[in-house]
């Protein structure tokens, strides 16, 4: 018979000593760092830290908004459904309007993607809420556009679109982006909805 740990709070606990050992977390205050080690725990590159990039106030900020119970707002059903909802400290609504029956008219009204369409469906929730983008870049954009026409601001936005087109591109614009939106993006091509779905998780509950 294989030997193998069986036993799953020893597994979380030796892969997050792993990750501690072998990632270099020098440069992230103490609670990006964790947010940047459950990133890690979802993809398995310690070499991750070298591609994430945050402004100062993103975790602090998108923990508080997450406690005065702001909603989470996903541009995608599979992030969605990675957030542990035993998690979140005020029963927050977790929202992916991607499935809504407008969205497939919206989008050739708009000529964009379903989901950069579907952001317009946020409505008067956009306001303090938490975003967490990990699959279309062309949401990303899409929301950096509404902001800038003047949609409310949200406490933050964690912004980890994945893949070759408009990918590192989409990021590198909410990085530098001056309409005073906190962020927290893994820079380039690498990104997904696991990744983004395990750093909501670590800002929702302080528990490894
Ligand atoms: C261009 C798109 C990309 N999708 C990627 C990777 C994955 N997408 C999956 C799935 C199931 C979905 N992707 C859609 C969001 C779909 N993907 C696109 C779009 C064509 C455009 C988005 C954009 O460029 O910004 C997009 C359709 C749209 O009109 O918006 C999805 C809605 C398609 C669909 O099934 O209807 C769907 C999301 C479902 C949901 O969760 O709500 C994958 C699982 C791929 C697969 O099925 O094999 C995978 C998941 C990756 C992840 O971790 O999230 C890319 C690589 C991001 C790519 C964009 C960039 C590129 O370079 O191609």
């Amino acid at each position: 018979m294989t030997s193998y740990v069986k036993d799953g709070a020893e597994i979380y606990r030796r892969s997050f000593a792993t990750i501690r050992a072998e990632a270099d977390l020098a440069r992230f205050p103490s609670d990006v760092a964790r947010v940047v080690v459950r990133m890690i725990h979802a993809c398995g590159m310690v070499d991750l830290v070298s591609d994430v990039d945050f402004s100062p106030h993103a975790v602090r900020d998108a923990r508080a908004a997450l406690l005065a119970g702001a909603p989470i707002l996903c541009d995608a059903q599979m992030v969605a459904a990675g957030v542990t909802r035993r998690r979140l400290p005020a029963d927050n609504e977790v929202v992916c309007a991607l499935g809504d029956p407008r969205v497939p008219e919206l989008a050739a009204e708009l000529g964009t993607t379903r989901s950069a369409a579907a952001l317009e469906l946020w409505g008067d929730k956009l306001a303090g809420a938490v975003v967490a983008i990990g699959n279309a870049p062309t949401a990303l954009f899409h929301l950096l556009d509404m902001i800038a026409a003047g949609a409310p601001r949200p406490a933050a936005v964690l912004g980890v679109p994945v893949g070759f087109i408009g990918a590192a591109e989409s990021k590198d614009a909410l990085a530098a982006n001056d309409l005073g939106v906190e962020y927290l993006v893994v820079r380039g091509r690498r990104g997904g909805s696991a990744m983004t779905a395990a750093a909501l998780n670590a800002i929702a509950s302080e528990d490894e």
